[in-house]
């Protein structure tokens, strides 16, 4: 019997909801092992054996070690799904979900990184509004994404949809979705929100991230 995937996260993490949707939506159950960055766990000589660049998620899947949320959603939905809908094998149409992931990856996250990780790490007490509005400009780029039908790539749901919505739904909290300004981020992330494992893999997330936020603010101010 193989056993089952081990995915190495940290609840709250953006990347790790991408990684716990898509196995979710693959009906995928996974061997979940905490990494607490703040004691360092990411540090130890064993995890940077796994992951020399430090970061989370990380796949181990008998062995084989898959690192950065968005490889390991094409690998998992590559190997697990039974059809090719959620990372088509189609050249062009995995061109477009790829365009997508790279979006999250070079734009979407690295925007929640800037505004959560001083208050978390730096002892900063605010996240400025240029910050914000930095933020809101890649609302931007996924509003004019948001042409071709109810989801990112179309009328089916992708890994794009999961790894973007992972990032945006954690955004949302600090740089807020405006409605006149993006109606499609906002209809596109209430679709989603009705996905069966949406709360537990993404919302419930998010508040964790947000609720240490908070908790940090209010440190930071006093010191
Ligand atoms: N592109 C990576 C980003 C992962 C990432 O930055 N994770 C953060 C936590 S949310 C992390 O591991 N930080 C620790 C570090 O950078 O040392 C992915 O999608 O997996």
């Amino acid at each position: 019997m193989t056993s089952k995937p081990v995915l190495y996260y940290t609840p709250g993490s953006p990347p790790c909801s991408s990684v716990m949707l898509c196995a979710a939506a693959l009906g995928l159950e996974l061997d979940l092992k905490v990494v607490n960055l703040k004691d360092g766990d990411h540090l130890t000589p064993e995890f940077i054996k796994m992951n020399p660049t430090h970061t989370i998620p990380v796949l181990n899947d008998d062995g084989v070690v898959v690192t950065d949320s968005h490889v390991i959603c094409s690998y998992l939905a590559d190997k697990y799904a039974v059809d090719d809908t959620l990372y088509p094998k189609d050249k062009t149409q995995r061109m477009q979900v790829d365009s997508r992931l790279y979006f999250d990856c070079g734009h979407l996250f690295p925007r929640v990184r800037l505004m959560v990780e001083p208050v978390i790490y730096f002892g900063e007490a605010t996240i400025s509004e240029e910050k914000i509005r930095y933020m809101q400009r890649a609302y931007d780029g996924l509003e004019k994404a948001l042409t071709g039908g109810k989801y990112l790539c179309g009328e089916n749901l992708t890994i794009a949809d999961l790894c973007c919505a992972a990032s945006v739904a954690s955004a949302e909290k600090f740089a807020p979705i405006e409605e006149e300004k993006y109606p499609k981020v906002k209809a596109w992330l209430q679709c989603l929100s009705e996905l069966p494992y949406y709360k537990k893999f993404n919302q419930e997330q998010a508040d964790i991230l947000y609720n240490l936020v908070q908790t940090k603010f209010a440190e930071n101010k006093k010191a």
